[in-house]
């Protein structure tokens, strides 16, 4: 017997989507497909990680579903912004107001203390970001009395978790994070890792992070696998083996 609705289906709110996404480099024979009619939904208040071989284009779909980069064909929305029909300006400004980013290199700026480096972008944007959110960031990053401290008095992993406290301090809408852990020691990519999670579970932040790491993909609600520029799987609440074995499969 197949049952009929009798519970209707969680309305998940959606963060972020890209439909028949295509990114081509090149003209001719230097053409490179790099993401090839791509369709995904991202999923608000969730962990995403997105894996898959090398040149399978996971910087790309991130890239382009930040507004870093724009796609050849089809459309991305940010909640509900068609961020493919924005200018150059409103896009720059939907970027400063609505996303956080963390990338590998920790891109703080050196003259600034941890604590003025988590304020900056709210200070650029001419916004008075909301003191209680900031402290409960602040204090979750586990940073304590390193705030005062400039970014070389720091190490790899705090100035790392200085970049991920930046990101969120701004609450935005969505933080997309390009291989975070990728020059950190492993003790100190696990502690970032958590503080992601945290954010996610315990904050309702939405973080989506491309990663090569089965290890760290683990930490995510949801793996996106890419493989040739389209994504040909997803795993739910994966383990670390799942993700190895997974990505063995596909030629990794
Ligand atoms: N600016 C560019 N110009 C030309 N080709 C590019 C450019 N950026 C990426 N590509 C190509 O697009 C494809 C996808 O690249 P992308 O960097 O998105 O893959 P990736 O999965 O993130 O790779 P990796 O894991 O090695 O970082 C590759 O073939 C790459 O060489």
């Amino acid at each position: 017997m197949t049952s009929t609705a009798t519970t209707s289906p969680a309305v998940t709110a959606i963060a972020a989507r890209a439909t028949g996404v295509t990114k081509a480099y090149g003209t001719g024979d230097a053409r490179v497909l790099a993401l090839d009619d791509v369709d995904v939904a991202i999923e608000a208040g969730r962990f995403t990680a997105i894996m898959g071989p090398s040149g399978s284009g996971k910087s790309t779909l991130l890239h382009v579903l930040a507004g870093l980069d724009r796609p050849s064909a089809g459309t991305i929305t940010i909640g509900d912004a068609d961020i493919t029909e924005m200018s150059d300006k409103q896009l720059t400004l939907l970027r400063r107001d609505r996303i956080g980013f963390i990338f590998q290199a920790f891109n703080l700026l050196p003259t600034l203390t941890a604590a003025e480096n988590i304020a900056l972008p709210s200070k650029i944007a001419g916004r008075q970001p909301d003191p209680l959110w900031v402290q409960s960031v602040v204090e979750t990053v586990g940073l304590g009395d390193r705030l005062s401290h400039r970014p070389s008095e720091l190490s790899g992993g705090q100035q790392q978790r200085v970049a991920a406290a930046r990101a969120l301090a701004g609450k935005p809408d969505i933080v997309f994070a390009d291989e975070p852990t990728g020059a950190l020691d492993s003790r100190s990519g696990e502690e970032l890792l958590r503080f992601l999670q945290h954010a996610v579970r315990e904050m309702n932040q939405t973080v989506v992070m491309v990663t090569h790491d089965p290890a760290a993909a683990a930490h995510a609600d949801r793996v996106l696998f890419l493989s040739d520029g389209d994504i040909v799987d997803e795993m739910h609440n994966p383990t670390s083996d799942e993700v190895l074995e997974y990505m063995k499969k596909l030629g990794a």
